[in-house]
């Protein structure tokens, strides 16, 4: 399967498609050139109103988009051309849709997104979709620089041979190539089985389950590219989210959609999902375990309750020398009047202190106008009301209703909960001691990514007490208004004065078209942030579409959060059930979306391996079939002819051979992981950074060499890996198989594994050398 059979085209085909591609490249340049002097025209205009100020920015931002798009169209412009049975004039497939200027009905590019470019990727001999014959352009900057053929003819002898993969010597060629750190697009390469989910349906949930290296995460980002052609005008209003496991992995992928001309994607890890907040403290696997319980929907739900009137002895209060008892009955009272106001506690907070103010006022009145012979109060409604606003101006009674509804944030409620075991028994009834225990934190810990689905849970319950923010807004709406109304008022005023000719009287003015409230609105200062931005900033914002990488990791309540923000369903969830390494993540996908989709999403599959050599993947499949998860592996695209070896080493020396292989896998091209049980990673990381001084233990993938646990390396990829201590890594994890298969399978060229103590009877295909 993995010969490269170069099908290469006369040098004639060359010149031609170079004539062709510079054509492009003019077209290019001339459009590029046209839209930045419309961004010029645009900032040179002095808008005199709001409105304008608006129209302009909007301007502004679709000439900016619109040069970003042709500018990442730069690099490999056009690459695809078919020749079809029907059509005298071929047609070339680029990164984005090109017109000519006398308006052919061919367009001179047809973007990889289009219909008409389908059948590039997906029209196979038997199925050919009326292509006759599919060329595949290489370009260095504007330079063509080859091409490679594949005739749809079921009668060439050339046919039977291949491999199904479509323009196979290019495809290779781009698996082959070293890696930089940062993921690269795929759209000259795009393969049949991914093409049908990137095209897929928006509607609805989609998963996508896929071995290793088999495209999830470049097919998750083509389709959102793909989702945002087709249906621009929604989701450009709404947002597309695009959710991955970790910061490293964002940066990894941070090039690939603006790669394909889109930046308005909101990219976020579970800890940065909540604005304001980078969630970035670890955790041990068992708390973030039992954090990511379904049930702590309801701890959440009973710590709120909790907090709303509930007393353990009654209060004492003294109001002017008045001595007032509140009792629990009262609290009880307070309690249903302010739950049956609003559903949520801020919202409710109004309520419960109109509640408590009247029943304090009542008992003064009722103690102030005793009848000592037991006939009614002596006290009138005058005084009644009276007596309420002093209640009401009382410091106790604040006091009190703060006690007994106080304003709550969500930081708040949760530090407080976790750091109260007694707040944490009364929440969690029938929960065990020890998982409570591991819950417990001190009062102002960092937030770790398990509690950012608390926060948000809690949030939904708390909402927020606005009336402040009302008023605020209604005497802010009544300036403007004035200020309108002065306005218009000093038009009117002007013209009856100056208006001396009937003509000129004639004329319409701004008073005549507008009243004060039109106006009012038009000056109100237009937002003018991207919907990215917007989205990104609020927390109850609902996307349009949502894509999840590596979703096999979630918890129950990171699925919550995700399908709050989207109300639709329109999801593309990707993962491989046999990668899960976190304790609250899935072990099927049944299991985690029937509770919240029911049956409603249906599975893809991804069946190729395009990053990992067969000679590794050998390796890793017998580790997956020891891992008892289930998976299955995908078939290795290509080989190496290198394989992958394993070196004992004495348990003092450890760090030391790790360090003495990483420097000799150093000397090859590309990029070096080396991936190690997190309680070794100190050691083994100081040791390789006395040896190779650029070696780093963050994320970034570009400036060298890097020591990391199992977990940091999901979703990436590098050219070579070593594994340290695989024992160590089984053991370690919740899942240890599934990171070790994690580690092994991260290598697109070569793999040593060094060990301390025997190895892992899954790892006996390695060879052994010394
Ligand atoms: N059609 C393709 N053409 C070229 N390269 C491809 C193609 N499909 C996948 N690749 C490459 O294969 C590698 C693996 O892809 P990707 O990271 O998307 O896989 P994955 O399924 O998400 O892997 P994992 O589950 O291990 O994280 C990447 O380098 C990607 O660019």
């Amino acid at each position: 399967m993995s010969t490269v059979r170069p099908e290469v085209a006369p040098a004639a085909d060359l010149a031609v498609e170079q004539r062709y591609v510079g054509g492009l490249y003019t077209r290019l340049d001339d459009l590029r050139a046209r839209t930045v002097r419309r961004l010029e025209e645009q900032l040179a205009l002095v808008p005199h109103n709001p409105q304008a100020i608006g129209e302009r920015e909007a301007q502004v931002e679709l000439h900016t988009q619109r040069i970003v798009a042709l500018d990442a169209a730069e690099s490999g412009l056009c690459f695809g051309r078919l020749d079809r049975h029907d059509a005298d004039v071929p047609r070339y497939i680029g990164r984005i849709g090109l017109s000519s200027e006398d308006g052919d009905e061919e367009p001179l590019l047809v973007d990889w997104r289009a219909p008409a470019a389908q059948p590039f990727y997906t029209a196979t001999p038997l199925h050919d979709l009326g292509v006759r014959r599919r060329r595949h352009i290489r370009t260095r900057g504007r330079t063509v620089v080859s091409i490679a053929d594949e005739t749809l003819d079921l009668d060439d002898p050339d046919v039977a041979e291949r491999s199904g993969l479509a323009g196979e010597s290019v495809l290779l060629a781009a698996l082959n190539a070293t890696r930089t750190g940062r993921m690269t697009d795929i759209v000259r390469t795009i393969q049949a089985e991914q093409d049908r989910i990137i095209r897929a349906d928006s509607r609805g949930v989609v998963v996508v389950q896929g071995g290793p290296g088999t495209g999830k995460t470049a097919v998750a980002l083509h389709r959102a590219a793909y989702l945002l052609y087709t249906h621009r005008e929604r989701l450009a209003r709404s947002g597309l989210l695009v959710v991955g496991p970790t910061p490293t992995f964002l940066r990894y992928i941070a090039d690939v959609l603006p790669s394909l001309g889109e930046t308005g994607v909101v990219l976020a890890d579970l800890g940065g999902l909540r604005p304001g907040l980078q969630a970035r403290a670890s955790e041990r696997p068992e708390v973030a375990e039992v954090k990511g319980r379904l049930a702590m929907a309801d701890v959440v739900a009973a710590a709120v309750r909790n907090r709303q009137a509930v007393l353990d002895r009654p209060v004492e209060l003294d109001i002017d020398g008045t001595r007032l008892r509140f009792t629990k009955a009262d609290a009880a009272r307070i309690r249903s009047r302010a739950r049956s106001a609003s559903r949520l506690h801020n919202e409710a907070r109004p309520a419960a202190a109109r509640a408590v103010i009247d029943l304090v006022a009542r008992k003064y009145a009722d103690k102030l106008g005793e009848n000592v012979l037991g006939e009614a109060n002596l006290l009138g409604r005058d005084d009644v009301a009276a007596l309420r606003r002093e209640v009401a101006a009382e410091p106790a009674v604040h006091r009190l209703v703060d006690r007994l509804w106080p304003r709550l944030t969500a930081e708040r409620l949760l530090a407080d909960l976790l750091a109260s075991p007694e707040q944490l028994a009364t929440a969690s009834p029938g929960w065990s001691d020890a998982d409570r225990a591991l819950l417990r934190r001190p009062p102002s810990s960092p937030w770790t990514p398990a509690d950012v689905p608390l926060l948000d849970e809690a949030d939904e319950l708390l909402g927020v007490d606005d009336s402040a923010q009302r008023s605020a807004t209604r005497r802010e709406e009544q300036r403007r208004l004035r200020h309108a109304q002065e306005t218009l008022d000093l038009l009117h005023g002007s013209r009856s004065q100056d208006s001396e000719t009937a003509e000129e009287s004639e004329e319409l003015s701004a008073g005549d078209l507008l009243d004060a409230e039109s106006l009012a609105e038009r000056q109100q200062a237009a937002d003018t942030r991207s919907t990215a931005e917007r989205a990104a900033a609020d927390r109850t914002w609902t996307y349009g579409h949502v894509i999840v990488d590596e979703a096999q990791e979630l918890s129950a309540m990171a699925w919550r959060l995700l399908l709050r923000r989207c109300p639709t369903r329109s999801m593309t969830v990707v993962g491989d059930v046999a990668q899960t390494s976190s304790a609250a993540g899935a072990s099927s996908w049944a299991e985690v979306l029937t509770p919240h989709v029911g049956r409603h999403w249906r599975l893809e599959e991804l069946t190729v391996n395009y990053r990992t050599p067969a000679e590794i993947m050998a390796v890793a499949d017998e580790v997956l079939a020891r891992s008892g998860s289930g998976g299955t592996a995908a078939q290795a695209v290509r080989s190496t002819g290198e394989r992958p070896w394993s070196q004992r080493a004495p348990e003092a020396d450890l760090a030391g051979v790790v360090a003495e292989a990483a420097a000799e896998f150093d000397k090859e091209d590309g990029t070096l992981a080396v991936v190690v049980p997190r309680r070794r990673l100190d050691a083994i990381a100081d040791a390789v950074r006395a040896r190779l001084p650029g070696a780093a233990t963050d994320g970034d993938l570009t400036t060298g060499p890097v020591v990391l646990p199992p977990e940091a390396v999901k979703g990436l990829e590098f050219d070579s890996v070593l594994v340290a201590d695989p024992s160590g890594i089984v053991e370690e994890g919740v899942r240890g198989h599934n990171d070790l298969y994690v580690a092994l399978t991260r290598a697109t060229q070569r793999l040593g594994v060094v060990h301390p103590g025997d190895l892992p009877a899954a790892l006996s295909g390695l060879e052994a050398r010394s």
